[in-house]
């Protein structure tokens, strides 16, 4: 079988060699020239899968995107013609939440105040907001959720409109598709009037799609409010970002949120699975094994870690810091964005550094927080 697989997508080659010959591709230039006679297209967010794109092939068996989002994808398109389509759920839901939570002990950090004391707002309580949800309760922050899509399914959760978290949350957090039309559109859901909405001294963290918040009123409402604060990994007009906005946010990274080796490599494990069961293959589970172990495997915990004492432990499994100086350097190079994602070095997740705890201390909500166990 002919693979045309993203060359950003880690394992890809070693996990499918037993399906077919794999081809690396640039996904943001795939060509509708290249994709002629390949059986399988394995893409991630920068590859639009449309009409153009296909024009010259009718073998296509199989499309997959290592990815949650499916807005670069015309599935009905791919119904029409009969492809198998399958994205990854929720593949890098942990890496998003960790990022999302690291960022806010980042902010804390950064302005001198405690995470603890905020009140989080998580709009979007699917797989990567619920993550976030995971991370601030372990660790005590109280959580706000809104998602009226969910509410009306029956979602046992407590759900709040999106006006309730604006009035009454001291930090919002986006975990929303990115979507046009339909009961509930996201395309510019903080507008001017919810910018302008947000309390004194608020935490704005975008992790979803640039396009969620309307960036151009974002940059006239900053210029008026220099007590709010942003963390954005995402960016309207993605690859080039705003330059007059980027200044103006304390945290900005080249939408690499859900960049953790394990998100990335179950990524690919899902296609793989996904593929398998279209090609009535036995399917295999691919991901034991896979992953390194981490450069620190334990510490040792003498006492119960205070904020900045749990930064400094988050910041052993990834200090956001370094991804923010590059992008900041690099962005606004011709090509910089694309780049920096590709470069990028995975980070890991909580998961892969064991905790070894000293006596007389509880370190469970450390362990709810995602980091491994371990005895002396
Ligand atoms: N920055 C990054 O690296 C990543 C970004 N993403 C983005 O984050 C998005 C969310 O990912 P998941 O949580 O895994 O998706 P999900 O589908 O599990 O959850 C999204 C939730 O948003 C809710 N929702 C839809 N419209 C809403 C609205 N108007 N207001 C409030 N809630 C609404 C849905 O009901 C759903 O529960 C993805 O679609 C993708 O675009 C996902 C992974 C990584
Ligand atoms: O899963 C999603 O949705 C994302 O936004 C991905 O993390 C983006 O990664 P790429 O597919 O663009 O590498």
């Amino acid at each position: 079988m002919k693979i045309i697989a993203d060359e950003n997508m880690p394992y890809v080659e070693q996990v499918f060699a037993d399906i077919g010959e794999v081809s690396l591709v640039n996904g943001r230039q795939l060509s509708a020239e290249q994709l002629e006679g390949a059986d399988v297209l394995l893409v991630r967010s920068v590859t639009q899968v449309n009409a153009q794109l296909l024009a010259h092939n009718d073998s296509l068996k199989f499309v997959g995107s290592a990815t949650i989002g499916t807005d670069h994808i015309d599935t009905q398109l791919l119904a029409q013609k009969g492809i198998p389509f399958s994205n990854a759920p929720g593949c890098n839901a942990i890496a998003v939440g960790e990022y999302a939570f690291i960022a806010m002990l980042e902010l804390a950090a950064m302005t001198g105040s405690s995470l603890k004391q905020r009140t989080v707002g998580i709009v979007g309580a699917g797989n990567t907001g619920s993550q976030v949800a995971r991370c601030l309760e372990a660790y005590g922050v109280k959580t706000l959720l809104c998602d009226p899509v969910l509410a009306a399914s029956g979602d046992s959760r407590e759900f709040h409109s999106l006006d309730q978290l604006i009035a009454s949350c001291d930090v919002i957090s986006l975990h929303v598709p990115l979507t046009k039309d339909g009961i509930e559109p996201t395309w510019y859901l903080l507008d001017e009037a919810r910018l302008s909405a947000l309390k004194p001294d608020a935490w704005l963290l975008n992790c979803c799609r640039g396009e969620v918040i309307d960036n151009r009123a974002l940059i006239r409402v900053k210029q008026q409010r220099a007590d709010l604060r942003l963390v954005l990994d995402v960016w309207e007009g993605e690859p080039n970002p705003m330059p007059e906005l980027v200044p103006l946010v304390d945290i900005a990274t080249p939408h690499i949120a859900g960049y953790s080796l394990e998100g990335k490599a179950r990524g690919t494990t899902m296609l793989h699975s996904a593929l398998s069961q279209v090609l009535n293959i036995e399917p295999e589970n691919k991901l034991d094994g896979l992953l390194p172990v981490h450069v620190f495997s334990r510490i040792k915990l003498e006492n119960q870690p205070d904020e900045s004492a749990l930064l400094q432990l988050c910041r052993l499994i990834y200090d956001l810091r370094d991804d923010d100086r590059k992008f900041r350097a690099n962005y606004a190079l011709a090509g910089g964005f694309d780049q920096l994602r590709k470069n990028h070095t995975h980070r890991r997740e909580f998961s892969a550094l064991a905790l070894v705890k000293g006596s007389g201390f509880e370190v469970d909500w450390l362990t709810k927080l995602g980091f491994s166990g371990a005895s002396l």
